[in-house]
């Protein structure tokens, strides 16, 4: 009888996870859809299968699997002693309203637009030149965004979720950049939600927040910034200094030049500055988000024309 080894017998579990691989997205789509974390938290934090049944309208058998499974994620815990579910750290981050929520960006990624240029993938591998976004719907992301209100307000609401917790990292982490700055633009700055925080933590900086027109259109008027419509291309409209955050990764090179030559010409000598927030893949380094940038950097290929994510290897950029 064959001995199987222990590399063998670990593969013989692992690739179950692939077969099943798109359940967990699914299934916590489903939990933010039907405001799971939402009920738990407004009935005091804990609550009985029954009782949340009836509070999200479904049964109580197809929500037993559903609680099962998220259960056993580590999205929510069930209390033996009382037969009650409460929230965990990890559920908090799927509420509706949540400040500190991510699922805007799960749903946005959820949507069966952007799910689309994922089925391509092999393809879009193996020729070169168009993306991924463009064969499954015709046009580049940006353009279908222009005829597609409500796939636009996904996105930008998605980016909105992301950009509140990755601001309040880097003025943690990076606050002393902002000093001294009295206007800022932010290049691509969608709904002007990364702005907007910026400007709350730094009540100096005046800022112009700067995107396509049916981005600038759709956006909420935020005290502090001012919306402005145009093409980074083109023109960035004049400040102390430039933000952009998530925008390069989009872009070839060559573009990435064109856009950061019109950022450099919008910003005077001093105290000009052109801050870049982008995820960098260090290559040979322990990293927590080695998964998710790796994950972000297969989305650019599949998603964009020619974007990438930034690797960075002990000899360079890669
Ligand atoms: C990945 S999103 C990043 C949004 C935002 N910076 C953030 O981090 O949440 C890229 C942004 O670039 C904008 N964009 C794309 N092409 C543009 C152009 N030619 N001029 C100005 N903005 C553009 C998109 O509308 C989108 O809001
Ligand atoms: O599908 C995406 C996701 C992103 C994204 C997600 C999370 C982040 O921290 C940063 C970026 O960005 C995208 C993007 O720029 C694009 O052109 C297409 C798709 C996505």
């Amino acid at each position: 009888m064959d001995v199987k080894s222990i590399k063998e017998e670990k593969a013989e579990v692992e690739i179950w996870q692939y077969v099943f691989g798109f359940t967990p997205m699914a299934v916590v789509k489903c939990a933010i859809e039907l405001e799971i974390a939402d009920a738990v938290e407004s009935r005091g934090g804990a609550v009985s299968l029954p009782d949340l049944a009836s509070a999200v309208a479904c049964s109580p058998s197809a929500l037993g699997r559903i609680m099962r499974y998220l259960t056993h994620r580590g999205f929510f815990e069930l209390h033996e002693s009382t037969n009650q579910y409460s929230n965990t750290p990890l559920s908090l981050l799927i509420l509706k309203s949540g400040a500190n929520s991510l699922a805007p960006l799960l749903v946005m990624e959820a949507s069966p637009t952007m799910l689309a240029p994922w089925h391509g993938l092999g393809a879009r591998a193996s020729r070169d030149g168009s993306s991924g976004f463009k064969a499954a719907h015709g046009e580049e992301i940006w353009e279908f965004g222009s005829q597609n209100p409500a796939q636009s307000k996904l996105f930008n609401d998605g980016m909105a979720s992301h950009a509140r917790r990755a601001v309040s990292e880097i003025v943690e982490r990076y606050g002393g950049v902002f000093e001294g700055i009295g206007s800022l633009v932010d290049v691509g700055g969608g709904d002007g939600t990364a702005l907007r925080c910026i400007v709350e933590a730094c009540p100096w900086i005046r800022g112009i927040n700067y995107d396509l027109p049916h981005v600038v259109s759709a956006a909420q008027q935020r005290q502090g910034v001012e919306h402005v419509a145009g093409d980074m291309f083109e023109h960035v409209p004049k400040a102390d200094a430039a933000f952009i955050m998530w925008v390069l990764h989009d872009w070839s090179d060559d573009e990435c030049v064109q856009i950061l030559t019109k950022c450099r010409e919008a910003v005077p000598k001093e105290p000009g500055k052109v801050i870049i927030a982008e995820a960098v893949i260090f290559e040979g380094e322990e990293d927590k988000y080695r998964d998710v940038k790796l994950a972000l950097g297969v989305a650019m290929l599949s998603h964009t024309d020619k974007g990438k994510e930034i690797g960075l290897l002990k000899s360079g950029i890669s």
